[in-house]
């Protein structure tokens, strides 16, 4: 919601999509899986701001070579998930939040979150033990923000500018909480 408050050029294109598919309806959840820019948006957010900065922490099975490096069996792994989806090496304009990214065309298109065709993107971890509700967490997303954006413009408050400083608790949150302007649309 961060991003969308600091871009609301994303948020008009977002309730643009959400006005185009669902009227004046509220968005339901059969609704948001025709809206390929509200998929966009979420990708982006957890390309750029995944809640955790690292998965579970693994332990190497067996000995592993990764890249020449030796991984002795029974070592603690961990991935950087923030740094993968921030890497300039992968992702073009890394730091900028462009959902554009994930549509015809852009960098992201294509990407796999499940990891079966290379990693790029993790946020849910990937393999055996990837996160056991991907699905419903990504409903989850999809379906409250875009209620929330059809309900509300959300809007910076002037001398309370988004910071999007981080810091780490069980998960990684905002350092300064976010105090937007909620402006009713109708
Ligand atoms: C944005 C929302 C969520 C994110 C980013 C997320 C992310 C993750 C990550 C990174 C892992 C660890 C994967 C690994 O060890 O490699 C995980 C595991 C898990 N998640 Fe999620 N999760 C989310 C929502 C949920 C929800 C809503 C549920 C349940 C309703 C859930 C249930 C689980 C379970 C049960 C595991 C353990 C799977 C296992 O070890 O086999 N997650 N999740």
């Amino acid at each position: 919601m961060a991003e969308l408050v600091k871009n609301p050029a994303v948020q008009e294109k977002l309730y643009d999509e959400i006005k185009t598919t669902c009227g004046d309806g509220e968005v339901s959840e059969e609704a948001v899986h025709s809206m390929p820019y509200l998929k966009a948006v979420i990708l982006e957010g957890l390309r750029k701001h995944p809640p955790g900065h690292f998965v579970l922490p693994h332990k190497a099975a067996e000995d592993m070579d990764v890249g020449g490096y030796l991984i002795p069996k029974g070592e603690t792994v961990n991935f950087m998930v923030a740094e993968m989806g921030r890497d300039g090496e992968e992702w073009d304009r890394p730091m900028e939040f462009v959902p554009e990214r994930f549509l015809e065309g852009g960098d992201g298109v294509g990407v796999d979150m499940t990891g079966t065709k290379g990693i790029r993107l993790m946020p849910f971890g990937v393999g055996p033990r990837i996160c056991a509700r991907l699905s419903i967490a990504m409903l989850h997303l999809e379906y409250f923000v875009a209620n929330m954006v059809r309900e509300f413009e959300w809007k910076e408050v002037p001398g309370d500018e988004v910071d999007f400083a981080e810091k780490r608790e069980f998960t990684t949150v905002m350092k300064k909480p976010l105090r937007p302007r909620l402006v009713p649309r109708n």
